[in-house]
């Protein structure tokens, strides 16, 4: 799902606030002027087939979205190009909420059916059913009919058992399941609406309602609506060290993009979909970004049932949670599954290595009553949080971390196993099936290099000690 920076009132705020585009966001913003004007780009990559879906979707806002931008193709299947040139601070396109799709879109008729236990990415992708369902008679039907085609989508949620294993080390696999599950149960919520409304819905299955859920989780925004499907915008695709984001302009009621950098007549323009780690973009969106700075990885620990202070280690990470802690936009490290990122050299700290994942093997490396009393009390009398300090006795300080080191080796192994099985592609791969192994191929190894620099900080951790 694409996160949405929020404009109130004239002044920024959100998440990822980036100070840059506020002061662009003043310099530029009055100045800003949709001319009314469209000149035709001069390029070969514009999508003939999309001439009139700019037309269209201007008549149903009864306003201009975009003089600066029209509808291209390009590798990653439709794009938008620079229809003149653009400079920084210039607004590319304004999209009123009246042509946004959300939930409440839904015919009532259809809402009333749905329980509460329905969330919204299933609604929008009932409502996308529904639409196709109408044919010609769909209001949205020049919208509707220019998504993607159920081959053009590469999110894991579509991937077959056997595409998953490939990768299983990687916590994305459960992330997978997890949704799939949900999407499942989804599905039979909704069931009793393809039922009263046959004719809405043919026989629909679960194979065309996860596309569908594919196509908003890859294309919608999180909006007050929920989330919201953005016609013209959606066409815009994702460049890591993009610093445009979709803005919505509550006051105003559209979503908007601003240029951080100018662009020639011809080119593409691209965005970023936010600070994502190649686990996040292969899930939602069905790609990755080759060397992602933003992967990360997944490390669990439990405390074994033969630890003779199994029950008393259990008390005391009960006693001592704290709230989980959410990453931006990442899966959750909580409880005893922590998500680690790339290790920096040179600033000594071991900054991506959490600080909760290091107290938590030093809480299962105690070997006594005394030694975890001694660890609480530690606790109480500084900040409340436990086994943040390194623990007095140095040796046990070491086993902590290479209890740490032991596990990750294990991560290390197991992912270098797999992508043996990955590498080299077989050369009768071609289409989907070899697109989705260097996804494969992509994940694990931005793991394996977050990993590998985990276990080069914790061994020099331990030498220095
Ligand atoms: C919001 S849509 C962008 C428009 C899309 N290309 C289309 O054909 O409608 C997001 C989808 O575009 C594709 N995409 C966007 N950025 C990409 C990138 N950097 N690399 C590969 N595919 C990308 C992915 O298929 C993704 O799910």
């Amino acid at each position: 799902m694409l996160p949405q920076s929020v404009i109130l009132a004239n002044s920024w705020w959100s998440q990822t606030q980036r100070p840059i585009l506020f002061s662009l966001f003043h310099c530029f913003y009055a100045s800003t002027n949709l001319s009314t004007s469209v000149s035709s780009p001069k390029t070969s990559h514009i999508d003939k087939d999309c001439n009139d879906f700019l037309p269209w979707l201007e008549h149903k806002a009864g306003a201009e979205i975009s003089s600066a931008l029209s509808i291209g193709k390009s590798s990653y299947g439709k794009a938008l190009y620079a229809a003149k040139d653009i400079h920084i601070g210039d607004c590319l396109l304004m999209v009123p909420y009246s042509v946004q799709l959300a939930s409440d879109n839904l015919p009532s008729e259809i809402t009333c059916l749905l329980g509460d236990e329905v969330g919204h990415i299933a609604k929008v992708a009932l409502l996308i059913l529904h639409e196709k369902m109408l044919g010609k008679k769909s209001k949205w039907m020049p919208y509707i009919s220019r998504l993607p085609q159920p081959e053009d989508l590469h999110s894991t949620i579509l991937w077959s058992n056997e595409e998953l294993e490939m990768i299983r080390p990687s916590a994305l696999y459960e992330e997978t399941l997890k949704q799939k599950t949900q999407i499942e149960k989804d599905f039979c919520a909704v069931k009793l609406a393809f039922d009263q409304f046959p004719d809405h819905f043919r026989d629909v299955t679960i194979q065309e309602f996860t596309y569908a859920y594919g196509l908003v989780t890859s294309r919608a925004w999180d909006s007050s609506r929920g989330v919201s499907m953005i016609p013209f915008a959606d066409f815009l695709n994702h460049d890591g060290t993009s610093e445009s984001y979709v803005l919505s302009d509550e006051g105003k009621r559209h979503s908007e993009v601003i240029a951080d950098r100018d662009f020639a007549l011809g080119d593409e323009v691209l965005i970023t979909y936010g600070k994502f780690s190649n686990a996040t973009l292969m899930l939602d969106f069905g790609f990755t970004v080759s060397c992602n700075r933003y992967d990360q990885a997944q490390v669990e620990l439990n405390v074994p049932q033969h630890d003779a202070l199994y029950r008393q280690k259990l008390e005391l990470f009960d006693r001592f949670r704290t709230r989980s802690i959410k990453d931006v936009n990442e899966f959750t490290s909580s409880g005893n599954s922590f998500t680690i990122k790339e290790v920096k050299r040179g600033n000594g700290k071991g900054k991506g290595i959490p600080q909760s994942l290091r107290a938590f093997a030093r809480v299962l490396t105690c070997n006594s009553q005394q030694e975890l009393d001694y660890l609480v009390t530690e606790a109480v009398q500084n900040d409340g949080r436990l086994a943040r300090y390194p623990l007095k006795n140095k040796n046990t300080e070491i086993a902590a971390h290479q209890l740490l080191l032991s596990e990750i080796s294990q991560l290390i192994e197991e992912h270098n196993r797999y992508i043996e099985l990955l590498v080299p592609n077989p050369p009768y791969l071609c289409g989907k099936g070899l697109l989705r192994r260097r996804l494969a191929q992509d994940l694990l190894t931005g793991e394996l290099r977050v990993l590998k620099s985990a276990s080069a900080w914790l061994k020099n951790y331990c030498s220095t000690l």
